[in-house]
């Protein structure tokens, strides 16, 4: 049905750009409409088999999204709509849900309500029916099992004798029991039946002219509807003492800090068997090299096989079990409902450097990998604010970096030394976030967007581990093929670099190439071997100690110099420190030591910026102030401790 007289009266409808809906051709449309986590996605998933993201806080959704199933020999078309709170607001994805209800393209409205906190989410319903009055619709009370949790009991059937529409007790997340849904839906498509909104429009009608007034008007409405159907029990709920404790001003703070630094150790609990099915697929290449040995193939073959094909897949491995990690454990944390109170309590502190609550998770997981902190930047729904927190978070040094600077501080500052060295990193990360953020922030978040982050808490659920972990390993997946294409081009580039017949470094084109240019490198205070290690640092971090083990031990065979470059630390000779101690100078070292760690983090990161942000244009400009960065740190360190070290 088309949906006119919603079109002329939808609020959207007046200045609406011309809506960019088309009418699928035959089948049903169904509309999910309700406010921001009323579990509209969850619902969307179950029926289409779909993954769209969902969590518990609301906002997830700002496209529309489509999906199809098929009931009864009828073809349905299910459109997940971004939530909102009413029809009026004015985001941008508020206004796709008001241009997608006024083009009229929905057959059906199947408007979702949270059960849990029914009076406050039927609004919507209320905006909707004064607004699509002719629309056929039907209305699904979800999270019935949160709202029985609370004590809660809801008459659906006293409910739908009033608004003359099916109402239906749902639980989204459990697809089996759609069954009551799935037929009502098709009552609805039968009946094509509109909600009974004459007391609506006369209240609306009665009501003082002004937004407060409507507003008054349709929340009398829902009174009335929901007069002698909600039983709800008077004491206030436990969990609500617990939330008083985590978001209160006095221990919010070491509360948060103190659970984040639990979802990480927690987060190597899945990760480890991960990983160590990477070293296990490493040294398989190994193995697979070797008995191609002594089958007599060529040499190239074997060092090509386990230096690009199996490295690269355990590199992938590995670094996407702790990205597994990280997703799976603050996924429950997310469905638990407390990722937004983590954003929450450090609203005001992010609001500070133009950003805002949700920044503050995408960079504390940059301080174990810098891809996954990227990927968790998704949250952050303004794009200005999202890129920022992107650039920002580079310069957080990751897990890789933690692996390689503490080696080479004590090798050359020795234990008293190197906290001094620590304290310096940490002071150049702020540094160089507080760079960014005046440099860049101006032109990326404009003024009137600064403003810290709205959103409602939402209530504790329990979460369905089934759900996250899915999530996780999608997301795991995803950044594995993408990892796994970067690393494999660089393996290659460094495989053919460092690849000689006769297996001596000096015959290799990386040190033709090196050595060359050393006058140029000098400058930033690296020597050849060192600046060959910051080079294949840009490709992966964790690649620099393999590669000065290998270039500075002597020892290095090419396929030596390579899988330090795939596995860092496991391949570095156990005394790097002492044998780099005796051929490079301290400032050498400290110029390393700087230009290594504000390096850009890696390709994979790269390239993992580029899938979160589409813009070619700010992921060079990224890519490009970290290089510059790290280049004149190394230059400026070199040069002022050459004159005390
Ligand atoms: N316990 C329980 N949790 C549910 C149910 N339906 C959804 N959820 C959870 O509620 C949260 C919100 O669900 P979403 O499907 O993301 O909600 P949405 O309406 O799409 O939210 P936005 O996209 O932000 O508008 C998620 O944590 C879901 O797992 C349900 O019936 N019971
Ligand atoms: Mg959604």
């Amino acid at each position: 049905m088309s949906c006119e007289r919603c079109a002329a009266s939808c609020p959207a409808a007046g200045g609406a750009k011309a809506p960019a809906v088309r009418k699928a051709a035959g089948g049903v449309t169904v509309a999910l409409l309700g406010q921001p986590n009323s579990g509209k996605s969850t619902l969307f998933n179950g029926l289409t088999g779909a993954r769209q993201h969902v969590g518990n806080w609301p906002g997830k959704t700002v496209e529309r999204k489509e999906g199809t199933f098929e009931r009864g020999g009828t073809a349905f078309q299910v459109v997940d709509l971004p939530g909102s709170y009413g029809l009026a607001a004015n985001s941008p994805e508020e206004e796709v849900t008001r241009d997608y209800l006024a083009s009229g393209a929905a057959d059906i409205v199947l408007v979702m309500a949270d059960a849990s906190q029914l009076e406050r989410s039927l609004y919507m319903l209320a905006d909707f029916v004064a607004a699509c009055p002719e629309q056929p619709c039907l209305l699904a009370l979800n999270l019935m099992d949160v709202a029985e949790n609370q004590g809660k009991r809801i008459d659906a059937v006293l409910i739908a004798r009033r608004l003359g529409v099916p109402v239906v007790p749902l639980v989204a997340s459990r697809p089996e029991g759609y069954g009551a849904l799935l037929d009502a839906l098709a009552r609805t498509v039968r009946e094509r039946s509109v909600v009974d909104g004459a007391r609506l429009r006369e209240g609306i009608a009665a009501a003082p002219d002004t937004i407060q007034g409507t507003a008054a008007a349709k929340f009398a409405w829902i009174e009335g509807l929901l007069d002698g159907a909600v039983e709800a029990p008077a004491r206030p709920h436990a969990l609500s003492r617990f939330d008083r404790v985590v978001t209160g001003s006095r221990w919010s703070k070491p509360i948060t800090i103190g659970m984040i630094l639990l979802g990480f150790i927690l987060a190597f609990v899945p990760a480890i068997p991960i990983m160590m099915l990477g070293g296990a697929i490493s040294s398989l290449g190994q193995v697979v090299a070797g008995a191609l040995a002594q089958a007599g193939a060529p040499d190239v073959l074997g060092s090509f096989l386990a230096g690009v094909v199996f490295n690269s897949l355990c590199f992938g491995t590995m670094m996407v079990g702790y990205v597994f990690g990280i997703n799976l454990v603050f996924g429950l944390y997310e469905e638990a409902g407390y990722m937004a109170r983590i954003s929450y309590v450090f609203d005001h502190t992010m609001a500070r450097f133009g950003l805002q609550g949700k920044s503050l998770m995408p960079f504390l997981m940059c301080l174990g990998c810098t891809m996954g902190g990227v990927s968790g930047s998704r949250v952050i729904d303004s794009w200005g604010q999202r890129m920022l927190t992107v650039m920002m978070a580079w310069a957080i040094p990751c897990g890789s970096t933690w692996g390689v600077v503490p080696v080479l501080a004590v090798a050359f500052f020795g234990v008293a030394g190197a906290p001094l060295v620590i304290v310096g990193i940490f002071a150049v990360t702020i540094l160089i976030m507080w760079l960014v953020g005046r440099v860049f922030g101006p032109r990326l978040v404009a003024k009137g967007e600064r403003a810290g982050m709205v959103m409602e808490l939402p209530p504790y659920h329990r979460p369905h581990l089934g759900n996250v972990a899915r999530g996780a390993l999608l997301k795991s997946r995803q950044m594995f093929v993408r990892a796994i294409r970067v690393v494999a081009l660089f393996a290659f580039a460094i495989w053919a670099l460092t690849y000689t017949a006769t297996g001596s470094v000096e015959g290799s084109v990386l040190y033709a190439l090196g050595t060359a240019i050393e006058p140029v490198t000098r400058f930033f205070g690296m020597g050849w071997q060192t600046f060959t290690a910051w080079l294949c640092a840009l490709v992966l971090k964790e690649s620099a100690l393999g590669v000065l083990s290998g270039l500075f031990t002597g020892a290095a065979t090419p396929n030596a110099v390579l899988v330090g470059v795939m596995t860092g630390a496991a391949a570095a000779a156990s005394n790097i420190g002492e044998v780099m101690a005796q051929a490079i100078s301290a400032p050498e070292a400290l110029a390393f030591i700087f230009a290594f760690t504000f390096n850009m983090p890696c390709a994979a990161s790269v390239s993992a910026t580029w899938g979160e942000v589409h813009s070619t244009k700010w992921t060079v400009i990224t890519a490009l102030f970290y290089i510059c960065c790290s280049l004149l740190l190394g230059c400026v360190v070199y040069h002022v401790s050459a004159l005390f070290l």
